[in-house]
């Protein structure tokens, strides 16, 4: 594009800066949004209808058999032809032309028409009756009158619940059915009672349905009665505790348009960038620019469309950066706020309070020393106009503090209002593009794109007693200790538990034992991570030789005790005293921006090294490592969490695959000889000895992602430690499903979604759990002890609002990495038109395999799962995850088989309106026959 501009004369390049003419506008289109007829539009739509339906049955199947309408049982499952499982399924076609029907007809089927009136002693709002009942032995009675308001006589022929649930129940007193209809005259009222009973918190949603003719025949045949029609009413119950009302939503959900970025070009006044110092930044704009106005072969589609190589690794990888960071430009818009006010912060008069509700759950994504601009509103369609940059001081729970320069201060006002815009971070960014053309100036080639010796000889065997009982983990340090694979990185790979950071202590205890002038980088892609590492260091080294360095945006107080102490940042000089650094991967950058030279750290170790984007990797060692004498190790597991990445195109260009990934897919030296079928230990380590969790559960995902090749080695104390727990469905068994039928909400703007019924039963289930502690023969436990993993940030907010004590509550990608004696984790997701889109956007647990291994095996002890069954079978995982609980005694709470999903109201609904349309059709076929 900006080839053609400038050959256009709209666009011209002095000393790499790019000058536009003014009516030049830079437009920033969502990645997701895409070209027409592609991204997010047709793949969900595509998605979704690829999810078949299952037949309804033939014309007359729903209700010929009257099953549906005996008093007491009328919603038993059995007695319906749909039920059958040998239905043969719908064409998903037909079956999406009758949802769109019902979509369509909504008004038409919940309005009262053809002379019938519904009422209720329950006020009706848009065909939907709600109520709730926060006691299991109370049966809750809604009544429904059906009114005949026509003139002529009516016949009420069937009614049923298209969710079939136990915990409803129909009943009339004529025990009205298709065979024995009940006639209506002009102004007769008739009544139909819903009650509803549940010993299960939840949210219980049905569609009632009510046939009607206008006549009927005495006789068999169906032609001789007039066509049927049906009106429906809509039920929600719930069972919940005084608790659903304190996590309500606060505000209805109201979506955030979805905006276009129109670039305007505008003077910013850079203002007081008060106390953050930041490490100068490698300035891409040349670059980006020079790189762009190239022409072919190397345009940036050929560039995308070849793979990855030595020669274009850098152009490569900062063109999806760049993607990456125009996505990430773009997300972040959608929450500028126009017309709102500032005030003065109480206690710190030079700060200035912006609320941004939804900041604490990173929407936007607002971080200490952050940049946001401000307009005074009405200035902005001025010309001239000013933006004034403040800098994020703190963030809190819906707001942010700004400082602002004394000049834009003294003439604030309290309550004056502003425009303002959020910015992307470009910190992350650049650093990352500089790596990637530092990767090149150091010839980093070797260790990216490893050739290596496959003939090398392991060294020879040192005493290294502390991991001596693991063959794997011994052979790993020993190798990485020789330094066997340099300049080729050692990876040390294998499944959840098996000690792949334990590996990487005890090989940096040992480099630092036998090399005394040894200096260790050790990283992790994720704040958490880095503070595990930096705490097993610590247990075996002296605090004095282990520095933790932090970013600027940290804030001390998520800093665990044992590590806080370090959060000044000391000279270059100072730091590279320390033995070992332990920081993030994008941290490190401020290593090669303060000038600490190439060849200074002999070991660069990164451990979760499948969870970062390689050129976050590549952070740690372009700059800082000296190819030919330093050794790099890369430990993670590539079927735990991947990179997460924002832009689409990015992922589809291959973004989403680590270092270490990439590795292990393309490099032969990675993979186990054809000889023998063995990995070279010269160069990878694959461990299988699991030393973290109880064999149920491991099971699953043993079995699914590890070709059962996964050993069970944990303590057997603690991982036995729950199989006498008294809640446990099934003793000796310490995995729980616990199903929900709950319900997936949004509150105010915020596109995350949390389910209160589920919080509900985890809140039980932690108090069983520490009330019970140390009885019958159970160990003691701690909120230290027990983790809680939601897929969802307004999910663990709201678990957070909910505890009253302090257990850790976390996304998945907190919680890699770490473990927990007992694990609860809440899937949340409770309706299945939701699906589609969490896999297209890899949200949620469901249809996201790699989440569901990290969240399912983070329990040493006890696993409880808490979920709705009806959407989690549809997954593959989830319900191989099911049907393992359910064979073994370990599932408990609202079963599928007590109610039906979505698909079979669906089914249900089709079924009966085909019937009406194939009476229709027979009443007036005979007619156009004669005709014809
Ligand atoms: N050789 C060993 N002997 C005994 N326990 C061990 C050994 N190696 C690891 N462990 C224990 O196993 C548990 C898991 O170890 P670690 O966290 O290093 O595994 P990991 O492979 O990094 O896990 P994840 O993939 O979840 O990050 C820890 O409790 C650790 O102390």
């Amino acid at each position: 594009m900006l080839y053609a501009l400038k050959l256009s004369n709209n666009a011209k390049v002095y000393s790499g800066v790019v000058h536009f003419k003014p009516k030049v506008r830079d437009f920033c289109q969502d990645q997701w949004q895409g070209p027409r007829g592609k991204g997010r539009g047709q793949k969900q739509q595509g998605a979704s209808s690829s999810c078949p339906v299952q037949n309804g049955g033939k014309v007359n199947g729903v209700g010929q058999k009257n099953g549906a309408c005996v008093s007491g049982v009328c919603v038993s499952p059995s007695s319906d032809p749909a039920q059958t499982s040998h239905t043969p399924r719908r064409d998903w076609r037909l079956a999406n032309n009758i949802l769109r029907k019902f979509k369509s007809d909504r008004a038409e089927l919940i309005s009262d028409r053809g002379g019938v009136r519904i009422t209720s002693d329950h006020p009706v709002v848009d065909g939907l009756i709600k109520f709730s009942l926060e006691s299991e032995t109370e049966v809750y009675v809604v009544r429904l009158f059906l009114e005949n308001s026509s003139p002529s006589p009516l016949f009420f022929t069937y009614y049923s619940a298209l969710h079939r649930m136990t915990c409803f129940n129909l009943q009339d007193k004529q025990k009205v059915t298709r065979n024995n209809p009940l006639q209506l005259g002009p102004g007769d009222q008739y009544e139909v009672q819903l009650q509803f009973k549940s010993s299960l918190l939840g949210f219980y949603p049905a569609t009632l349905v009510f046939e009607f003719k206008t006549s009927i025949s005495s006789s068999s045949s169906s032609s001789s009665s007039s066509p049927a029609f049906h009106l429906l009413r809509f039920i929600e119950a719930q069972y919940v505790t005084g608790l659903a009302r304190e996590l309500a939503p606060t505000a209805p959900y109201r979506p955030r348009a979805i905006i276009s970025v129109t670039h305007t070009h505008l003077v910013t006044h850079t203002l007081n960038r008060s106390t953050f110092t930041r490490p100068q930044v490698y300035n891409m704009g040349a670059v980006k620019v020079s790189f762009f106005l190239s022409p072919s072969p190397s345009s940036p589609r050929s560039i995308l469309e070849s793979g990855l190589s030595r020669e274009n690794y850098s152009k490569r990888f900062q063109l999806l950066l760049y993607l990456e960071e125009l996505q990430m430009e773009v997300d972040i818009k959608r929450y500028n706020k126009p017309n709102t006010p500032m005030v003065r912060d109480k206690t710190n008069k030079k700060l200035l309070v912006l609320e941004v509700p939804g900041v604490s759950e990173s929407r936007p994504s607002v971080l200490r020393g952050d940049a946001i601009l401000v307009t005074r509103s009405g200035d902005s369609n001025k010309g001239g106009v000013v933006k004034y940059r403040g800098y994020v001081h703190r963030v809190e729970l819906d707001s942010v503090k700004l400082g602002f320069n004394s000049r834009f201060l003294s003439s604030f006002v309290d309550g004056l209002k502003f425009d303002v815009e959020f910015t992307v971070n470009r910190l992350t960014t650049r650093l990352q593009q500089r790596a990637t053309e530092l990767a090149d100036r150091h010839n980093l080639g070797n260790v990216l794109f490893p050739s290596g010796d496959p003939t090398i000889q392991p060294p020879k065997k040192q005493p290294l007693l502390a991991l001596e009982q693991n063959p794997e983990q011994y052979t790993a340090v020993q190798n990485i200790v020789a330094g066997s694979s340099r300049p080729a990185p050692y990876l040390v790979f294998g499944p959840p538990g098996t000690g792949k950071t334990v590996t990487v202590v005890e090989a940096i205890k040992q480099v630092l034992k036998t090399q005394s002038h040894a200096h260790i980088l050790a990283c992790a892609p994720s704040n958490s991570a880095a503070d595990l590492l930096a705490l097993k260091l610590l247990e075996h080294l002296e605090h004095r030789k282990l520095f933790r360095m932090y970013a600027a945006s940290r804030n001390p107080e998520d800093v665990p005790n044992d590590i806080r102490d370090c959060f000044v940042f000391p000279c270059k000089e100072e730091l590279m005293k320390y033995s070992i650094m332990v920081t993030t991967l994008i941290t490190a950058g401020r290593l090669v921006t303060g000038g600490v030279p190439p060849g200074h750290f002999s070991h660069v170790f990164v451990d979760e090294a499948g969870h970062a984007v390689e050129t976050e990797t590549i952070i740690s060692l372009a700059g800082l490592l000296q190819p030919e004498t330093g050794q790099v190790v890369l430990a993670g597991d590539p079927k735990q969490l991947g990179p997460i990445l924002r832009s689409p195109l990015a992922l589809k260009h291959g973004m989403g695959v680590s270092l270490l990934e990439r590795l292990m897919k393309d490099v032969s030296l990675y993979q186990k000889e054809e000889e023998n079928g063995v990995f070279n230990n010269c160069y990878v380590t694959k461990l299988l000895r699991n030393y973290r969790s109880h064999p149920s559960i491991l099971k699953v995902p043993n079995e699914l992602f590890y070709e059962e090749e996964l050993q069970v080695f944990a303590n057997e104390m603690i991982r036995n430690s729950y199989c006498t727990w008294e809640y446990l469905p099934q003793k000796n068994f310490p995995v729980v499903f616990h199903g929900v039928a709950g319900r997936d909400e949004r509150e105010a703007s915020s596109p995350s979604f949390f389910n209160v019924a589920e919080i509900e039963v985890l809140m039980d289930y932690l108090k069983k759990l520490l009330q019970g502690q140390g009885k019958r023969g159970l160990a003691t436990i701690s909120p230290k002890d027990i983790g809680i993993i939601a897929p969802y940030r307004k999910q663990v907010e709201k678990i957070r609002k909910a505890l009253k004590t302090l257990e850790k509550v976390g996304s998945v990608e907190e919680f890699q990495g770490q473990e927990r004696r007992v694990i609860l984790v809440s899937t949340v997701r409770s309706s299945a038109k939701y699906v589609q889109t969490d896999q297209y956007f890899s949200l949620g647990f469901v249809k996201n395999e790699k989440r569901f291994n990290v969240a399912v095996t983070r329990a040493k002890a006890l696993l409880i799962v808490v979920g709705n069954p009806l959407v989690l079978r549809g997954d593959p995982t989830w319900g191989r995850f099911l049907q393992f609980c359910s064979q073994a005694g370990g599932k408990t709470g609202f079963d599928s088989s007590q109610a039906e999903g979505e698909e079979e109201v669906v089914e249900r609904l089709a079924a009966l309106l085909e019937t009406e349309e194939s009476e229709v059709q027979q009443q007036i076929e005979p007619e156009w026959r004669n005709e014809q």
